[in-house]
């Protein structure tokens, strides 16, 4: 990794559980600690914020935190932390609450103003209400915006949306999805909600029973057949993609991939835009020439990396290369052999369907 933000080696000792966690993360992007509930999400976190005792090593962006005997204490670490529940003066109004953090950060260190967190968060029409008048996506967000106005250099965020209704996490995740293009601050994000992953991480952490499973970049992690995210039942890849074209007659839009173009459903974003795409592993079949006259729309190019044994024992798993990324294909047994499959072949993958991430 060419610039790492954080670089850990933390143990935290509980009565009846153990947190060893090796890892490092990059300084931009979101990277997303993910794993079944218990397997230490909320201790990481903590203990990379120092709210909780740790032991080991830790540095952010090459300052020591945590060495041995050496700890710099919490108020002295550069960050902003989210909690599940937002926990704001509730006889304040909105502005009042945004202002309390802010205030005590010296003018040369506020990289961001309240005009800018107010924005990015929406929040216009709210300052002058008080906070016990404020919905939970609305307290959240108020959350978030306090803890920018810190002016960190990483946010932290413990499932900052498991205590909202889905309209309300409907409501907050674009504002999330805004952080994330508009500021340059890395976040260290805990959930265990598959489509938050999808939709927020560049960077993920496996975690499973205290222990770092694995870390690399989200699709890489996604389509890793060794892993366990390639053997479920909604198996996919997320991958980048660049708004070309919109098909109105056909009710279609165009978007360049690595390796090609795919068409999906009609989208409102503009031309030009970066978004991502969601491909299903079973939505993908495979040819060994260009498809002729076939009602399948989408057909790229790509070269088999391995074929691994899926839970289902009629069916394999296919790790196919784009060139910059890689795909799933989920296809039966049969199919491989009919087909004479191997790592190193070049194939067509024919994509039945595929969705931008929202
Ligand atoms: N203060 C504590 N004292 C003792 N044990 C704790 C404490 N906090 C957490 N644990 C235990 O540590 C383990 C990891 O908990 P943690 O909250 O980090 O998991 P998590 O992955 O964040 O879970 P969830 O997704 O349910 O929030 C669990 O077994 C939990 O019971």
């Amino acid at each position: 990794m060419s610039d790492v933000g954080i670089d850990a080696h933390l143990q935290v000792q509980r009565d009846d559980f153990r947190l060893d966690a090796r890892l490092q993360l990059p300084s931009t992007g979101i990277s997303v600690l993910f794993g079944r509930s218990g397997c230490g999400k909320t201790t990481l976190l903590r203990a990379i914020a120092g709210l909780d005792r740790a032991q080991g090593q830790l540095s952010f962006c090459g300052e020591r935190w945590l060495d041995g005997t050496y700890c710099l204490p919490t108020h002295r670490r550069p960050l902003g932390y989210v909690f599940q529940e937002a926990s704001l003066f509730d006889h304040l109004d909105v502005r009042d609450n945004l202002t309390f953090g802010y205030r005590r950060v010296t003018r040369a260190e506020r990289h961001i103003d309240l005009d800018e967190a107010t924005a990015l968060l929406g929040l216009e029409p709210l300052l002058a209400r008080r906070a016990n008048q404020l919905s939970g996506g609305q307290r959240q967000r108020v959350a978030i915006a306090r803890a920018l106005l810190t002016s960190p250099r990483l946010l932290l965020m413990d499932e900052p949306l498991a205590s909202l209704d889905l309209d309300s996490k409907a409501e907050i995740l674009p504002y999330l999805e805004r952080l994330h293009t508009e500021l340059s601050i890395p976040v260290v994000y805990v959930t265990h909600s598959p489509d938050e992953v999808t939709r927020l991480a560049d960077h993920l952490v496996l975690l499973d029973a205290g222990q770092v499973r694995a870390c690399g970049s989200l699709n890489e992690l996604l389509t890793d057949p060794g892993l366990p995210l390639a053997q479920l039942d909604e198996a996919a890849a997320v991958i980048t993609a660049t708004l070309a074209e919109h098909d109105a007659h056909y009710h279609l839009s165009t978007l360049n991939v690595p390796g090609g173009t795919l068409t999906v459903a009609l989208s409102g974003l503009p031309l030009g835009t970066r978004t991502r795409l969601r491909i299903l592993a079973r939505d993908v079949s495979l040819a060994l020439a260009p498809p002729h006259r076939s009602s399948i729309l989408n057909s790229l190019p790509a070269r088999i990396q391995d074929l691994t044994p899926d839970r289902d024992p009629g069916r394999l798993l296919v790790r196919l290369d784009l060139g910059s990324t890689s795909i799933l294909a989920r296809i039966t047994r049969r199919s491989a052999d009919q087909l004479e499959l191997r790592p190193g072949l070049d194939v067509y993958a024919q994509i039945k369907s595929a969705a931008l991430v929202r």
